[in-house]
């Protein structure tokens, strides 16, 4: 049985992806873009270290190794750990469209259990862009980038302008943030999309 509902279907009249001509190149890795990201920060002792890589069109691949610390189940993946690391993988995308994009709605399929120790590679692509709305979908497979289906995503990623983060987020981490020259790098690397 499947739980999807319409708002992570393209309405008509959305868009095909286009990747964008800066879009970093097949097989070209995508630094994390926040050290401290849950996801994909190499700052955060327990976090996913997902490391993504540009894939071709409008995708992305990534693999997460779970750990101890992700367990829900013994010796099994929290769920929403999986969620999450579907999450960073679809925020990958945005590398390709050169826009920043959060999460509006993440619809997720839990198809089997990953254990403790497997690898689980996903793989991320941009549907359709309608406006500010970029319908992607994902999915996660057990062991090799063919390995059986674990878990599936569809989401709705919403465009946002770097605003977003300096007025929504906790004041002394966003100081830091444009305090730091190769934060502001990346930052910058989005704000010109022509
Ligand atoms: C100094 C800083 C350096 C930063 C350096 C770079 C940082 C790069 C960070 C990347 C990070 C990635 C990490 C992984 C991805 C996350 O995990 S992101 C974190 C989780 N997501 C969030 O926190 C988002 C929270 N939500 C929001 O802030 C707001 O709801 C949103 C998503 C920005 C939308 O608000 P809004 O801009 O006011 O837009 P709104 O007009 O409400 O909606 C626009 C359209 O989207 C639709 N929509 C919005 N939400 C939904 C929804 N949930 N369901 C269905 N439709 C929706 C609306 O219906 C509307 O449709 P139309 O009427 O245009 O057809």
């Amino acid at each position: 049985m499947s739980g999807r509902t319409t708002a992570a279907t393209p309405p008509p009249g959305a868009a095909p992806p286009a990747r964008h001509p800066e879009a970093p190149a097949p097989g070209e890795i995508i630094g994390s873009h926040y050290e401290y990201c849950f996801g994909c920060g190499g700052g955060v002792a327990h976090g996913l270290h997902l490391q993504t890589r540009a894939g071709e069109g409008v995708s992305v691949t990534a693999e997460f190794q779970v750990k101890e610390a992700h367990q829900g189940a013994p010796g099994l993946a929290h769920g929403g750990v999986l969620a999450t690391a579907l999450d960073e993988t679809l925020g990958g995308l945005g590398w390709l469209l050169r826009v920043i994009a959060v999460t509006g709605r993440l619809e997720t399929d839990f198809v089997r259990p990953v254990p403790v120790g497997a690898v689980l590679h996903l793989e991320a692509e941009v549907v359709a862009v309608a406006g500010r709305k970029i319908f992607c979908t994902a999915t996660g497979r057990i062991g090799a980038p063919d390995g059986p289906v674990a878990v599936r995503a569809d989401a709705l990623f919403i465009e946002v302008k770097i605003d977003h983060f300096i007025e929504n987020g906790r004041k002394q981490e966003i100081q830091a943030v444009l305090a730091d020259p190769d934060q502001v790098k990346v930052a910058r690397a989005f704000e010109v999309n022509p």
